[in-house]
């Protein structure tokens, strides 16, 4: 989802060069339809750890107090297309927050000079709009590391983007979650990283997760693929992302009228228009290839690694760790907690 076009469209300015606080609110703020946990196929362990720490506290502000709170930012981060934008919109849909949605990029480039209005006015009104979710996509062009070639306007942004975000992290008034969301972890100032106190990696769907989206979409159309042929559509999908597969789903769509070519479109009816088979899917995964290469991939995973190593979990709770979906998460977790009561016992 890329919402530099969608701010960049909408958000104006007044004859004065001030940034009209009702256009921001009317023009980031989310009106989209709402998200669900199940409409997010797999990142089990991402979703868990979201509800858990994020969420409930949101929804009771009132037994989350104290070291319980919810943190102000988190960070979500993996290859492009693998549903970070969905799961910011499901934290605002189930916590009851307002969704404010926001292209770092847009505020660097296409505001240049009111970029730290627009990032002050943000934050003004989604203190007015509590709870509130400040989706920032692309933040790693926000909070870049600090370089002898950064432009004085993107180091003011950035500072006065910290500053706003300390101040929510201070007031214990403030119901302002900072989702960020990035396809370049590495590249986010380490000083800024340390206050997105969450940071959870968002990997490609596993088999089941791709299935479950292919099935969910095929679920809506008139298709006649069975459990066999879905089974081999997963596959032949190791590697594509959550939009890869909903690329090839609409791929595979088009099939049917693409078989009716030689009528005149005009005349068609429903009718004529058979079900969508594995021969669409077969066809449709020549033209569409996972968008995300080997090399990249092992990029995200080795700085997730990194990652672990930091912020271990020690918050799970036993129950979580075994309600996790997958083995690969629950190595994940396993990995974590061996880490923790290892720790706990050099301690003692
Ligand atoms: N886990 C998922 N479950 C269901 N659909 C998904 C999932 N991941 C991606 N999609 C599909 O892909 C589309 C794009 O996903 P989304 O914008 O959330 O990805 P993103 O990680 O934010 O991408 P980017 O990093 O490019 O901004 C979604 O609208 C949805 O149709």
């Amino acid at each position: 989802m890329k919402r530099a076009v969608f701010l960049g469209l909408k958000l104006q300015r007044n004859s004065c060069g001030w940034i009209s606080k009702r256009n921001l609110k009317t023009s980031i703020m989310d009106h989209g339809p709402p998200v669900s946990w199940d409409d997010i196929a797999g990142v089990e362990f991402a979703k868990a750890t979201i509800k858990e720490i994020v969420v409930w506290p949101m929804l009771r502000p009132d037994i989350f107090t104290g070291l319980r709170g919810p943190p102000k930012g988190i960070l979500l981060f993996g290859p492009p297309g693998t549903g970070k934008t969905l799961i910011g919109k499901c934290i605002a849909c189930q916590s009851g927050a307002t969704f404010f949605s926001i292209s770092a990029s847009s505020l660097t480039s296409k505001w240049v000079g009111e970029g730290e209005k627009m990032v002050r006015a943000l934050f003004a009104v989604a203190r007015c709009q509590q709870p509130a979710v400040i989706f920032i996509d692309e933040i790693d062009s926000l909070l870049s590391q600090r370089g002898e070639g950064e432009h004085e306007s993107s180091r003011r942004i950035k500072t006065e983007f910290l500053v706003q975000l300390d101040g929510a992290t201070t007031s214990s008034e403030d119901r302002i979650l900072v989702v960020g969301a990035t396809n370049r972890p590495q590249e986010i100032d380490e000083a800024a990283r340390r206050r997105l106190v969450k940071r959870l990696y968002i990997p490609l769907p596993e088999g089941s997760a791709r299935k479950q989206i292919v099935t969910r979409l095929m679920a809506k159309e008139h298709c006649s693929l069975n459990e066999e042929e879905i089974k081999l559509i997963v596959q032949k999908t190791d590697g594509f992302s959550g939009a890869d597969m909903t690329q090839l789903c609409r791929e595979a769509s088009l099939g049917p009228i693409r078989s009716l070519q030689s009528m005149d479109i005009a005349t068609i009816t429903p009718e004529q228009v058979r079900p969508i088979s594995f021969l669409d899917f077969e066809s449709a995964l020549r033209t569409v290839r996972p968008s995300v290469s080997p090399k990249d991939l092992e990029l995200y995973e080795t700085w997730n690694r990194t990652q672990q190593d930091l912020q271990f979990q020690p918050k799970m709770s036993f129950i979580t760790l075994c309600n996790s979906a997958t083995t690969q998460q629950f190595d994940c977790q396993e990995h974590n907690f061996t880490k923790y009561r290892k720790l706990h016992r050099n301690r003692a």
